[in-house]
């Protein structure tokens, strides 16, 4: 569906990588990046040099600084900022929102304290019902799709033509969208597939080989299907492009930045060392309390997930971590 017009809202190696995937598709395409100097490589020089090396951006693509000239008469909004500053950042945007715009969550975290999804804080901050919020997500590394190599990623969005409409315009000769209903097993395979990709780095960052990743991917799966289906989720949706296909990638893949932050930590460094060394976000190290304190209320239990927090507090090592509770001398179910 071409000429829509869009925005995306956050310049990182995610924003710039949709606004090209949706200019791509014939969207016409506008990007708000928070540094002025961004922006303007962006505009000028077709390149984000930081966050996407190496690629050239479309010729059609605009960005600017001022969110009020980003938004202004476009009919879908996609937001990819760090999930932690979603909140603060959408102050500033109710205002500027036009009327019956759609809005896209690209993001994959959980707020800290409040434990909201990030379609729930936008639903909260920008006033906006559920039937005008979609959220993004599946194996969708953006060095490789930005090198435009063959992607598929679903949109969810609780009103049916919402999806489809987002999908329509994010689909381009490289890049499929798929749709479905499931918001909220679309939002959390995203979120959780971080946190086994920590985990992964870490038994990787040790040492340890295939046996020890694959058994992590695949009780991962099942802690990630228990967990989402105890909030509301299909587990077909986990078996999906969302779930099984975003943590066949980002496990298997060192582009991954939360796959990095694990191997960091697995070679020794402290959870302060791995901070300081990522100039990019790590989701999966800031969901962790809350996807735990979210387990504990519905009586989940997160094995894996529950190692990675305490190799994150430096009260296991990262050489111990296993893929199963190893207190526990019964055989379980799989
Ligand atoms: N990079 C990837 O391959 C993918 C990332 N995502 C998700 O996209 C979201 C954004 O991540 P990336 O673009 O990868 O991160 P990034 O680290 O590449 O870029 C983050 C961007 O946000 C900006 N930023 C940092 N703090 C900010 C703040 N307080 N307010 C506004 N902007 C701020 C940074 O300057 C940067 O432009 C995350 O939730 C991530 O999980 C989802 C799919 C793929
Ligand atoms: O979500 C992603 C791939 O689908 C990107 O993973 P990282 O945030 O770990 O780089």
């Amino acid at each position: 569906m071409s000429g829509q017009r869009v925005a995306v809202l956050g310049a990182g190696s995610w924003g710039t990588t949709f606004a090209k995937i949706l200019a791509d598709g014939g969207a016409d395409v506008a990007v708000w990046a928070r540094r002025p100097e961004l922006a303007r490589e962006i505009r000028e020089s077709k390149r984000n040099s930081d966050y996407l090396p190496g690629i050239n951006l479309p010729r059609s693509l605009w960005a600017s600084s001022r969110l009020d000239e980003v938004l202004e008469g476009r009919e879908q909004v996609y937001v990819s900022v760090p999930s932690q500053s979603l909140r603060e950042n959408l102050a500033a945007v109710r205002a500027l929102l036009p009327d019956d715009a759609v809005v896209v969550s690209l993001m994959k975290g959980v707020e800290k304290g409040t434990r909201f999804r990030m379609s729930e804080v936008l639903e909260q901050e920008l006033g906006v019902g559920p039937e005008r919020i979609a959220v993004a997500s599946g194996p969708n590394l953006a060095l490789e799709i930005a090198r435009e190599q063959p992607t598929a990623a679903v949109i969810a969005s609780e009103n049916h033509d919402t999806a489809t409409r987002v999908a329509l315009v994010a689909t381009n000769p490289y890049f499929r969208s798929f749709v479905n209903t499931d918001v909220i097993g679309t939002e959390f395979g995203g979120v959780l597939k971080n946190l086994i990709a920590v985990a992964i780095g870490i038994v990787d960052g040790v040492g340890y080989g295939e046996n020890t990743k694959a058994s992590i991917i695949t009780r991962g799966l099942a802690e990630m299907t228990d967990f989402a289906v105890a909030f509301g989720a299909q587990a077909d949706t986990l078996r999906g492009l969302a779930g099984l296909g975003d943590l066949i990638a980002t496990c298997g893949s060192s582009l991954s930045r939360n796959n990095t932050a694990g191997r960091l930590l697995g070679q020794g460094y402290s959870f302060s060392e791995v901070i300081k060394q990522m100039n990019q976000t790590a989701e999966g190290l800031s969901s962790v309390a809350p996807v735990l304190e979210l387990a504990l209320e519905r009586g989940v239990e997160m094995p894996i997930v529950s190692q990675v927090a305490e190799v994150l507090a430096g009260t296991l090592a990262p050489r111990d971590i296993a893929p199963h509770l190893t207190t526990d001398p019964m055989p379980q179910g799989e």
